[in-house]
């Protein structure tokens, strides 16, 4: 099964309210004859779990992906989505697959908040809103369709100051209120928030706002960066963030069918 990696509205650690918006970079799991025996804690606690739980035979996972690791760009979401959902196509099983990700996630010790926020745009597209603190999605809806995504990436996050985010409560939770029906200012907002609480370098941030792009900031808990613009007007914003790293053009992805 496929998913998408995506990039931050608002970031549910604060508040328990999130949002995220899906990007064409995928990821696609397979479930092949065998037994894992990779790496992956993730994946290890994925299998583990729903095989006790659904007294499956064992098998092994076959993981394409296109999104960076440890960058914020929710490659987490998107590998545990893919593999919950193709376990459930596999073995015929009813389960709510983003639920099972959130769960999973926190068990298997890559997530705070089990990011729903994140496997809803991952696994269905297009943009979530969620309460993370009660596995609720409050709406999916379609991104504006004429936008394009500019992302810098970067790997090798450090441990992230949870404790100091979470003293920003009051403010994430405006942020995702305005997010409803404005969730380009939201992203904006949000982005430069984290990167300020964070203390990440937000040079190419400034440049790109500076350039007009409609938003720019750090995506999840960083340090990836991420600008938006309008259709066609991504040459300038390119040009600066390729200073800094090779840079990666993409598109917000759509809602897929309900029917998974
Ligand atoms: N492509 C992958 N293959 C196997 N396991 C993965 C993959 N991507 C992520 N994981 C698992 O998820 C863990 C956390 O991943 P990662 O830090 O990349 O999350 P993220 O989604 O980028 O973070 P964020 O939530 O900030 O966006 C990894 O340590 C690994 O166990
Ligand atoms: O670990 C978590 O719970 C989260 C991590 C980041 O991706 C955030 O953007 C997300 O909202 C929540």
């Amino acid at each position: 099964m496929q998913a998408y990696g995506g990039v931050s509205i608002v970031n549910a650690i604060p508040s328990w309210y999130g949002s995220s918006m899906a990007v064409n970079l995928k990821v696609n799991v397979e479930i092949t004859k065998g037994k894992y025996n990779g790496g992956s804690k993730l994946i290890s606690t994925i299998i583990t779990y729903l095989k006790e739980k659904f007294n499956l035979e064992d098998f092994d996972v076959k993981i394409s992906s296109e999104i960076p690791q440890e960058s914020g760009l929710k490659s987490s979401s998107a590998v545990s989505t893919a593999l919950i959902g193709e376990v459930k196509r596999k073995f015929g099983l009813n389960i709510d697959v983003v639920k099972y990700s959130a769960i999973l996630s926190i068990l298997a010790g890559v997530s705070y908040t089990g990011a729903l926020d994140d496997a809803v745009s991952a696994y269905y597209g297009g943009i979530s809103y969620t309460y993370n603190k009660e596995f609720k999605i409050i709406k999916k809806s379609n991104p504006p369709l004429d936008i394009s995504i500019i992302i810098l990436p970067k790997g090798g996050r450090g441990k992230v100051n949870l404790n100091k985010l979470r003293s920003y409560e009051l403010i994430f939770y405006e942020i995702f209120k305005l997010s409803l029906s404005d969730p380009i200012t939201a992203m904006k907002y949000n982005g430069i928030l984290v990167g300020e609480i964070l203390g990440y370098d937000l040079t190419p941030v400034k440049k790109a706002l500076e350039k007009g792009a409609l938003a720019s900031g750090i995506s999840g808990n960083g340090p990836s960066i991420f600008a938006v613009t309008k259709e066609g007007e991504e040459g300038p914003i390119i040009d600066e963030f390729n200073l800094y790293g090779k840079v990666i053009l993409t598109k917000a992805v759509g809602l897929d069918s309900e029917d998974k």
